[in-house]
């Protein structure tokens, strides 16, 4: 990698992580606030890093006096280094150089905005760097690391390079956060939802950094109070906002607020919250006005949910691929060709998502009143197989054990549907190849749910299983997959979502400062 030359300093560096997301119901139903879904945050996640660094003057050719540089490194990725420069006057941000003219414009987003906001609140955080410049020739910027666990990316290119099989006992043998031997536009992602894991995790640091956001109220398992709150909510709304202009339109944001909040029940915001700031001329100050955390344009909901004790979230990405955008395009296009039709066909989605979920929360419930009767219920159905749980537990009145029939009858009708829609929408939700896989999925002892996530199709599948012997079986279930290459990933579910963490933690981020 050649980048603009940064002197190696001793200021601090904050670092924050995002999570990855999993759709597990609700794909294009979230779309319209009418509905809802059950996102699932990964503990896969995406890490942004800044330290305030000195820069030569003359890797920033032609920036103005006011100018902070700024240097964005993503070592995974060959050519993956971005120099712009902030100008604190007009608050926009400039590229300068990077590798082949490539641009970044997630990363270039999220530093105008964010950068601009930070300007707009509190000037003298980005002054104080100013006023370090040491002279004509040197300045004073923030060097920004961007990285990402293995499970973002498919790994099988550099499993076949190193000579290993494609199985999570390989994956545990790879580096954490390794280089992918390709750059962005060339690599396959898995579906975690990169852009937005990496967009949160950016505007938070950020905002931490320049002590908009306190430290204490990104700290892991701790956001019960209101000022929590509202941080969480400043971060999501800067989040959402920045994303959407990369993108060039305002999505259902389920990935923003899975990277902000991780595992729960997602209801869309309302478009309208970011009319004016989406606009060609906005000013910062309609920026600053749309992201408030006290603005009641924002009314999307986020119900927090716990994954019933014992459940474990496999994921496996599917190396054939979909086109999201054309999916969501030909489905909206049959919803509005047949409105009543639809209308029926979501609400019946939305009641067999919604049972999903209270079933869910019911096993949670059990595990809370009686966690005897629920492991015992466990350890049966984990060494069962699911079709066989209802007539085969010698303790049929185990409440649990009815529960987990109905959740793999739950899924099992959530799938029936999503066919149903992808038939009439003419779009392969849930293709014939991906029916005989889950199916044969739900056949292996001990798994209680398998579907396709998000907008289905040909990219990944999701099972959830009751142990880890389950796990393992249904990886060798995968592995053994003719029709398909199937490629387990080694994310499971996490339920927390952005925050700061402690830097020593992770050498492989530290040794590019
Ligand atoms: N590690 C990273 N470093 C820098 N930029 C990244 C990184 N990961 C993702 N990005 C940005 O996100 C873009 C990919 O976003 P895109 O919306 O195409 O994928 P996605 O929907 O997030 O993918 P997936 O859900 O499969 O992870 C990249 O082109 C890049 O701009
Ligand atoms: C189809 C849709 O509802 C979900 C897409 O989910 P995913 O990117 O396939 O995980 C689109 C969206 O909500 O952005």
């Amino acid at each position: 990698m050649t980048s603009c030359s940064a002197r190696s300093s001793s200021h601090s560096i904050t670092l924050t992580s995002a999570p990855g997301k999993v759709l597990v119901v609700g794909g294009y139903l979230v779309l319209d606030r009418n509905y809802s879904g059950l996102v699932v945050g990964t503990d896969a996640s995406l890490y942004a890093a800044v330290q305030e660094q000195t820069f030569e003057l003359s890797d920033f050719t032609d920036g103005a006096s006011k100018s902070i540089p700024i240097l964005v490194v993503s070592p995974q990725f060959q050519s993956a280094w971005w120099n712009y420069a902030f100008d604190t006057e007009s608050s926009k941000l400039a590229q300068r150089r990077s590798a082949d003219q490539d641009t970044n414009g997630f990363v270039q987003v999220v530093l105008e905005v964010t950068l601009g906001l930070v300007n707009y609140q509190s000037p003298e955080a980005l002054q104080r760097l100013l006023a370090r410049s040491e002279g004509q020739t040197s300045a004073a910027g923030l060097k920004i690391v961007l990285s990402a666990d293995n499970d973002f990316y498919s790994q099988r290119e550099t499993l076949a390079r190193a000579g290993l099989n494609l199985s999570s006992e390989s994956l545990k043998r790879l580096p954490r956060m390794c280089e992918t031997g390709t750059t962005l536009k060339g690599v396959h992602k898995t579906g975690l939802g990169s852009s937005a894991a990496m967009v949160t995790s950016l505007v938070a640091c950020i905002l931490v950094h320049f002590n908009i956001i306190s430290v204490s109220h990104l700290q892991p398992g701790k956001r019960l109070d209101s000022e929590h709150v509202r941080s969480l909510q400043l971060i999501h709304n800067i989040a959402q906002y920045a994303h959407c202009l990369a993108q060039g339109k305002v999505g259902s944001g389920f990935d923003i607020s899975a990277a902000v909040y991780g595992t729960h029940v997602y209801r869309r915001f309302s478009p309208a919250v970011l009319k004016e700031a989406m606009d060609e001329g906005r000013n910062i100050a309609d920026i600053a006005h749309a992201v408030l955390p006290s603005n009641p344009g924002w009314n999307s909901d986020v119900e927090v949910v716990t994954i019933p004790p014992r459940f474990i979230l496999r994921l496996a990405d599917v190396d054939v691929g979909s086109n999201t955008p054309s999916m969501v395009k030909k489905v909206l296009y049959w919803q509005e060709a047949h409105q009543d039709a639809a209308r029926a066909l979501w609400n019946s989605l939305d009641t067999a998502n919604n049972q999903i979920r209270e079933l869910w929360g019911k096993l949670v419930s059990n595990y809370e009143n009686d966690c005897l009767e629920y492991n015992q219920a466990i350890d049966w159905c984990s060494v069962h197989k699911c079709s066989d749980w209802k007539n085969g537990c010698s303790n049929a009145s185990n409440s649990t054990v009815a529960l987990l029939c109905k959740l793999v009858d739950g899924i099992k009708q959530v799938r029936a549907l999503q066919r149903k829609l992808g038939d009439n929408a003419g779009v392969p939700i849930e293709p014939p190849e991906q029916t005989k896989l889950l199916d044969a999925c739900l056949e292996v002892p001990g798994v209680c749910m398998a579907a396709v996530p998000g907008a289905g199709g040909y990219d990944a599948i999701f099972c959830v299983t009751l142990g880890q012997d389950s796990s393992a079986a249904v990886e060798s279930l995968w592995s053994s997959w003719k029709a398909m290459s199937v490629g387990p990933l080694l994310a499971n579910q996490a339920s927390s979502g952005v925050c700061v963490i402690d830097s020593t933690v992770y050498p492989e981020i530290m040794a590019y400062f």
